[in-house]
């Protein structure tokens, strides 16, 4: 087979992210606003190395997805710094791909356009461009539907398309934020087992926020329990679990997957919001 790295140009190698001290206060955009400032990260250090696997879990309003935004460049910390293969970031771009818990595919475009966007706004030459989503797609099982249009899809299928536009750039990272959460049961299963997959046939880094602990001790070669607000770091744990054959039968699961809830509960214990979800 050949690897999703040769079809994406094998452009860019994993990367690494490091952080150094980051904080983030929201605060209110217009100064006659009455609302208080939100504190959603305090003081977060740390980093994980190119290829690994980093699942982040915690409780709701804990701080994931401003984690992740930041890494994105989306947002910058209020004090701190982060750098991702070596160098500060100072705003979105190519070298992070990013897949949010809805497709937001181009309705207008078909899924092969969707798939080839990035690649044509970066200047990649048609043939090229073409070759690499058809390979792409194929890798995530939609190559008889490239010529679709995203609302012939099911959730699942749009939400494969997806991850294949944040591929085809070839970034050095991929971040995603709840991907699976608004999908069914059983297609849920089955794009873990797909990403994981993926993750192992790019070797890419990928960060990536979610709610099920189960989820995340099936994917994360390092995981990551954050606090209640402001968000800091309780548990950071590498597991070897994401290499093996089926990790779910694996007689370490259990323990693992333990060691992660009791983390969560703690962090949920902890806080006195109505919009604790569930460890699940
Ligand atoms: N643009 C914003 N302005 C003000 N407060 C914000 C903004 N975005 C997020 N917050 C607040 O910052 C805190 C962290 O939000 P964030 O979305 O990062 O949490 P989360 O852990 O991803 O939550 P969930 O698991 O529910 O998605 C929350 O209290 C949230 O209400």
């Amino acid at each position: 087979m050949r690897s999703a790295d040769e079809l994406t140009g094998g452009s860019r190698t994993a990367a690494g992210v490091r952080l150094d001290g980051v904080s983030l206060t929201y605060r209110p955009r217009s100064r006659w606003s009455r609302a208080a400032p939100v504190e959603a990260l305090r003081g977060i250090t740390g980093g994980f190395g190119a290829g690994e696997f980093v699942a982040v879990v915690g409780p709701s309003g804990c701080g994931k997805s401003t984690l992740l935004r930041l890494v994105a460049g989306f947002a910058a910390p209020t004090a701190g710094r982060i750098e991702v293969g070596g160098a500060p970031v100072t705003g979105p771009g190519p070298d992070r791909g990013v897949v949010f818990q809805q497709p937001r595919l181009f309705p207008w475009l078909n899924v092969r356009r969707n798939v080839e966007f990035g690649l044509r706004t970066a200047g990649v030459p048609g043939p090229e461009r073409r070759a690499r989503a058809a390979g792409l797609l194929e890798l995530v099982g939609l190559g008889d539907v490239a010529e679709r249009r995203p609302y012939e899809l099911s959730g699942g299928m749009q939400q494969r398309a997806a991850i294949a536009r944040a591929l085809a750039p070839g970034p050095a990272i991929l971040l995603m934020d709840e991907p699976f959460a608004a999908l069914d049961a059983l297609t849920r299963e089955r794009l873990q087992e797909e990403l994981r997959r993926l993750w192992q046939a790019t070797g890419t880094t990928v960060l990536f926020v979610t709610h099920s602990v189960d989820e995340a001790v099936y994917l994360g070669t390092r995981l990551i329990v954050m606090s209640r607000r402001p968000g800091r770091v309780l548990l950071d744990q590498r597991s070897a679990l994401p290499h093996a054959p089926d990790p779910h039968t694996h007689p370490d699961f259990p323990a693992v997957r333990e060691s992660v809830a009791l983390a969560v509960r703690r962090a949920a214990a902890d806080d006195d919001t109505d919009d604790v979800k569930e460890a699940r």
